[in-house]
């Protein structure tokens, strides 16, 4: 008996033509790769979701040498390849498909490497209390970030029941939010629980990120007890010890056959960019104003005829959003220039090229 590729039973897990065409690629150097999907990752061990149901599985150790970071190992929600002729968990993982989307922030401490939190993800529900707490920057930021990733945020609100009055805040979150889409909820009285479920479709995935007690584990409940189901139609994998408090990121199918992502709670995410040259996402005002500057190349500071500056002047643009943007930007830019420096980066990639090269010239004396 063998692993079985079965893509009708994959596509409610996410799997999409992007990855099918990968597959088929794949299989012109590696034969009978089977794909699964990561629902939990936790040192080196992975929990993966297939046509065959939850499996434990173990990166090759071959993925894990050619890996140039952390970030290139698989995640939760991420794809990938098992052998498909070993039945012996745990499976060994062998590929890791390439993402259409992730949720990464830079690696907590001074290093300046990318940490990829969670792959292939639709929606990013960027979860507040509506409460003293609320932090409208930390929001932006989220926002940012998740729409570097590819992602589309979704501003959720949360506690509606323990706020008298939400529309100063609502209307606070509204300044940053552009065209996000903003949704109130209670995980103590189900408010708003509908206008989530409206974005669980089949096959799509959502992941849940904000800081801690905000309620995000509340509001997965809520969604997990859609009426007329139970909680166990749901696939739930729990660390090892089986503790409830969120201390891995975990994958759920949700009743209306989406998939949830958990994370832990995330108290402050520094941003991270691919791109050198890009100014921050979620500020669609201030690109739009940009654009309007006299010069292309308006650093907006004493230039005649900047937009901006005359928004500012004029009220019409606030001087904590500027700040954010800007803030936001020089962090960008500090992180494009560290990251061409960071050696042990660099030392790998280099690792990598010489074994490539010492392994085609293995080949040639082969072939001689
Ligand atoms: N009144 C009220 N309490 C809520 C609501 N949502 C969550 N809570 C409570 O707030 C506390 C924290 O909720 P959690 O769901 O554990 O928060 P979390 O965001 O998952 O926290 P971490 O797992 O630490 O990241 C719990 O006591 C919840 O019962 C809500 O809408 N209203
Ligand atoms: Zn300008």
């Amino acid at each position: 008996m063998h692993l079985q590729h079965d893509v009708s039973r994959m596509s409610h897990l996410g799997w999409t033509s992007f990855f099918e065409s990968q597959h088929r690629q794949l299989g012109e150097h590696l034969e009978n790769v089977v794909p699964a999907r990561v629902v939990l990752a936790s040192r080196g061990l992975l929990h993966v979701l297939g046509p065959h149901g939850t499996r434990r599985a173990v990166l090759a150790g071959k993925l894990r040498h050619d890996a140039v970071d952390a970030s290139e190992l698989p995640v939760v929600g991420d794809w990938v390849g098992l052998r498909g002729d070993s039945l012996a968990e745990p499976l060994p993982v062998v590929h890791r498909f390439e993402r259409t989307s992730s949720l990464t922030r830079k690696e907590a401490g001074r290093r300046t490497r990318p940490q990829v939190l969670v792959a292939n993800v639709d929606t990013v529900l960027i979860v507040s209390a509506l409460t003293a707490e609320l932090n409208v920057r930390r929001i932006e930021r989220f926002v940012a970030t998740v729409l570097e990733g590819g992602a589309t945020p979704v501003i959720v609100l949360n506690k509606a029941d323990l706020c008298e009055n939400p529309e100063p805040l609502f209307h606070a979150v509204s300044e940053v939010a552009g065209s996000t889409q903003m949704i109130i909820t209670s995980a103590a009285t189900g408010a708003g629980i509908d206008s989530i479920r409206a974005l669980a479709r089949r096959g799509e995935t959502l992941a849940m990120v904000g800081a801690s007690g905000v309620g995000k584990s509340a509001l997965t409940n809520c969604l997990l007890e859609e009426e007329g189901h139970q909680r166990e139609g749901a696939v739930r994998v729990a660390d090892e010890r089986g503790r409830h408090t969120t201390t891995h990121r975990e994958l759920f199918v949700l009743p209306s056959g989406a998939l949830l992502i958990d994370t832990p709670g995330l108290r402050e995410l520094a941003l991270w960019s691919d791109d050198v040259a890009a100014s921050p996402r979620g500020f669609d005002e201030i690109d739009a104003l940009a654009e309007a500057c006299a010069f292309r190349d308006c650093k907006h500071e004493t230039e005649p005829g900047c937009a901006i500056l005359g928004a500012l002047a004029s009220g019409e643009l606030s001087e904590d959003r500027f700040l954010s943007w800007r803030k936001l930007e020089a962090e960008q830019r500090w992180l494009s220039a560290r990251r061409g420096t960071d050696e042990a980066r660099q030392q790998k990639q280099r690792n990598r090229m010489m074994g490539k090269m010492s392994r085609q010239v293995q080949r040639m004396k082969g072939n001689r």
